[in-house]
């Protein structure tokens, strides 16, 4: 055989050995009717990426022979393609065959006399070549749906893998595209950055580089900038990046991939061909992404009518009343600040109340609530709305701060996207219109520009929209920050809650919380308290020593209350790191049998904490919710023949099936982001100087808030009193503009400072402390000579009455010179 001949092997699938869950990796037993190698059998194994191959179907493979260490000699094909039928009884066949159902011989033949023995190239090609045959429209769509089913997904197929593809992405690729992926790829690659997760700019433009697309064409230049736009709004949730930045970035990415000097100028002129195009807003020097320009303009405008000023609101005497009324029902009096707010609320069609933890804004929530109720004679008892929807909305954007509402309130409440009836993501979907009535969105500080526009876009003046938050908190995953922009715009009525009410007297976290917030860590921090304690600890023994507390708080608490939260993935006390340790010790491989199923470096056992990472509203599910693993099936006794996961998200039990894994991730430890929105009985904050790009005030902030019971504090003193100092930058968002442009800013400044009297009032905090830079040096080098051990760490006590006790220097010296 010539050996420059591309060897090859048609012949009929008699059965598929193997197929990968994951992957269109298969492994197939192919009976040989043609082939250009010497092969002493009439069948082979022949193994590759392959779309949906069917048994009994004839194929014609393209690669070579390989010998595999284990199996022997086997065909492993780079390229294949099914063998269509040739002549025209052949297609006719084929078409009236159970594969099209629907379409019999007579349909088949007319199909084949108009379009002949290309008649499927044709179809898939243009569908519209269907329509003078008299074919009804279902007909047409399940035989074009059958045919890209059969055909065109293996020619899309061959074709990514002819592009340097790797299984999984093509299959991405082809879910996102369908059978028109070539074509997109084909015209401009750099499309996949914006719609496929995992491709960036390097990887579309080894594409394009393929296609020949010049190193200085207009489209690649475009790819470039928009790739740069894409992945600076993102990460650092501005909503637009400033010229030169933007254009220094582009011509960074150009250069590099292509080893190639590349002309600012030129960059600068693919950005107003964008802007021209309407794929880019250039405002001055300011880049914003369109999308999130239009959504921006529409949060306000919508605002502006949503404000709109009732027609008859009620009295001050009226509200005074009113107020009164649930201050006796519930056994409560309000605090001037509160009554404010609730008048404020019943008086305004829209209103914003934000406050830390315990200032009471839950209580504030359910004043309204029960206001607006008595106002207006509605009903609070959902039996008194079978056949009209209950015109109380509660919302928050996570589902266990819906699940939080409902049980501080007593009312029903839901995600956002439940609300909305949103699939997925608020970026591409419409959303339905909600009815009239008191719209409450708990948690305002989580929800990003999309999702709000989508909500506001749902709803109808006439409603009252009352926004609550807490405006320090860490803003939204997604870009923007809309809960502080609103408030900052002083466009519309807003008050905060400072006196904190919370009648635990005890409770020392929520006063370190305040103080965090007010910008110093109070002289105690690192003492003892009943409910907090602070454990020193260096670096590199952090994570053994989170493991070891863990293990113990393990044994006081509820396993499952326990949460450590960090703010990083990598590094040694990251929570990639931080995981798998932890769960050695809380859910270890006990026996050999131990079911357990492995997903990259990840092992999951029955038993174990897993975080959701996306929203998956159909299923009831949201990024950010906790859940445990009930049962893992086998792909053998599975009836979708691949690894299942069965996790319990608080008693919704779903069926995770090994392609939907990427959608999970173990949970013993997650960040502090995820943990927005969520409470936690007990609380391990791990934090070391490595994660210093991301220490900041908010961030420990929020992190110490989500602790209801107990708060434990690890590693470098330095890293807690960087981050107290560090004020997050103030992202770059255009809100605040558009909302002035359509709205007067008439409203108090909630921003403004605080005189010195009301900022000591606010946050007790000594200001005499010590002086804690010098002292924790000192502490730090003792640190460094002592050498953890197991004995000296279960030398601390943690009993929920005292407390855990953190290692104090003395405490560590005298454990040094013991051993
Ligand atoms: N005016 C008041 N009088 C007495 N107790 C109050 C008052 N306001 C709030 N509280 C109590 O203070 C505690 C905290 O209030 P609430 O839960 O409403 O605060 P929050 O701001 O929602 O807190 P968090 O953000 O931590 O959930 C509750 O126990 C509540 O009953």
């Amino acid at each position: 055989m010539n050996e420059d001949a591309q060897q090859s092997v048609s012949g009929r699938v008699k059965s598929i050995i193997f197929q990968s869950p994951t992957t269109f990796f298969k492994i197939i037993a192919v009976t040989i009717t043609k082939t250009n190698i010497q092969w002493p059998d009439d069948e082979i194994t022949v193994t590759g990426n392959f779309g949906d191959i069917k048994e009994d179907e004839t194929y014609s493979f393209v690669g070579k022979v390989v010998n595999h260490p284990r199996y022997g000699l086997q065909f492993a094909a780079d390229n294949y393609q099914i063998d269509k039928p040739t002549s025209k009884q052949g297609l006719v066949n084929y078409l009236a065959s159970d594969r099209f159902p629907g379409i019999g011989t007579i349909t088949a033949q007319k199909i084949v006399d108009a379009l002949g023995v290309k008649a499927i190239d044709k179809i898939l090609k243009d569908e519209n070549v269907l329509k003078p045959l008299g074919l009804n429209a279902e007909k047409r769509a399940t035989l074009v749906d059958n045919l890209q089913l059969n055909l065109g997904m293996e020619q899309v197929i061959i074709g990514l893998n002819d592009f340097g593809f790797s299984a999984n992405m093509a299959a991405k690729i082809y879910q996102k595209y369908k059978t028109d992926a070539l074509d997109v790829i084909e015209e401009n690659p750099y499309q996949l950055i914006a719609d496929i997760d995992g491709i960036g700019f390097k990887r579309a433009d080894a594409i394009a580089a393929k296609l020949n697309i010049k190193p200085d064409a207009q489209i690649r230049l475009g790819g470039a900038v928009l790739a740069e736009l894409q992945r600076l709004t993102d990460g650092e949730g501005d909503t637009y990046v400033m010229l030169p930045a933007l254009v220094n970035a582009a011509v960074g990415i150009l250069e590099g991939a292509r080893n190639v000097e590349v002309d600012p100028n030129q960059v600068g002129k693919a950005i107003l061909a964008l802007t021209e195009k309407g794929e880019l807003y250039a405002d001055g020097q300011r880049i914003f992404p369109r999308r999130l320009y239009d959504a921006e303009g529409e949060i306000a405008t919508r605002l502006a009518t949503l404000q709109e000023p009732l027609a008859d609101p009620p009295s001050d005497q009226a509200v005074a009343k009113l107020i009164k009324n649930v201050e006796k029902s519930a056994g409560i009096r309000y605090d001037d600040t509160q009554k404010a707010a609730i008048q404020s609320a019943l008086q305004h069609e829209i209103f914003l109340l934000t406050g830390g933890p315990g200032t009471g804004k839950t209580t504030v929530v359910n004043g309204i609530v029960r206001a607006y109720a008595a106002l207006n004679g509605l009903s609070l008892d959902l039996n008194d709305y079978k056949d009209e929807p209950f015109p109380l909305m509660l919302a928050a954007p996570t589902g266990r701060a819906a699940k939080r509402i409902m049980e501080t309130t007593g009312l029903p409440a839901s995600t956002i996207h439940r609300l909305l009836g949103l699939a997925v993501d608020a970026q591409e979907y419409e959303p339905k219109d909600l009815p009239d009535g008191l719209l409450v969105v708990d948690e305002m500080s989580m929800v990003d520009t999309y999702l709000f526009r989508t909500l506001l876009a749902a709803l109808h003046p006439g409603i009252k929209i009352i926004l609550v938050g807490d405006k320090d908190q860490l803003p939204s995953v997604g870009p923007g920050q809309v809960f502080a922009d609103l408030l900052r715009s002083r466009t519309l009525p807003a008050m905060e809650l400072k006196i904190i009410h919370r009648q635990d007297e005890e409770s020392s976290i929520i006063p370190l919380a305040h103080a965090i917030n007010a910008g110093k860590l109070p002289p105690d921090w690192r003492q003892s308290r009943k409910d907090r304690s602070f454990i020193l600890c260096p670096p590199e023994q952090l994570a053994r020593v989170v493991g070891q507390v863990v293990a113990k708080a393990a044994t006081q608490f509820d396993q499952a209350d326990v949460q450590v939260l960090a703010p990083m993935y990598r590094g040694p006390a990251g929570i990639d790191q931080l995981n798998p340790l932890i769960q050695d010790i809380l859910n270890p491989r006990k026996t050999a049998r131990t079911k357990e199923v492995e997903f990259g470096p990840v092992k999951y056992r029955i038993g174990d904490k897993v975080l959701q990472l996306v929203n998956n509203p159909d299923a009831n599910v949201f990024n950010g919710e906790l859940g445990v693993i009930t049962g893992i099936t086998a792909a053998k006794e599975a009836e979708s023949k691949t690894d299942e996961l069965t996790i319990d998200f608080d008693g919704n039990e779903l069926q995770y099936q090994r392609s939907d894994w990427s959608k999970i991730t173990l949970a013993y430890a997650t960040s502090i982001h995820k943990a927005q929105g969520s409470e936690f009985p007990v609380v391990v904050l791990p934090l070391t100087l490595g994660a210093r790009r991301m220490l900041r005030r908010n961030l420990l902030y929020t992190a110490v808030t989500r602790a209801r019971d107990f708060l434990i504090l690890m590693g470098d003193p330095r890293a807690f009193e960087t981050a107290v100092e560090a004020v997050a930058d103030n992202r770059q968002t255009a809100l605040i503009e558009r909302l002035t442009k359509v709205m007067p800013a008439d409203q108090p400044d909630i921003f403004a400072r605080p005189d010195a009297k009301q900022r000591a009032a606010a946050a007790p905090v000594d200001t005499a402390a010590v002086d804690s830079d010098n002292e924790n040096k000192n502490v730090i080098d003792q640190t460094k000579e002592y050498r953890l051990t197991k004995a000296n760490i279960l030398a601390q006590t943690i009993d929920p009455r005292i407390g855990l006790n953190g290692l104090t220097p003395a405490k560590l010296l005298a454990l040094q010179q013991a051993e």
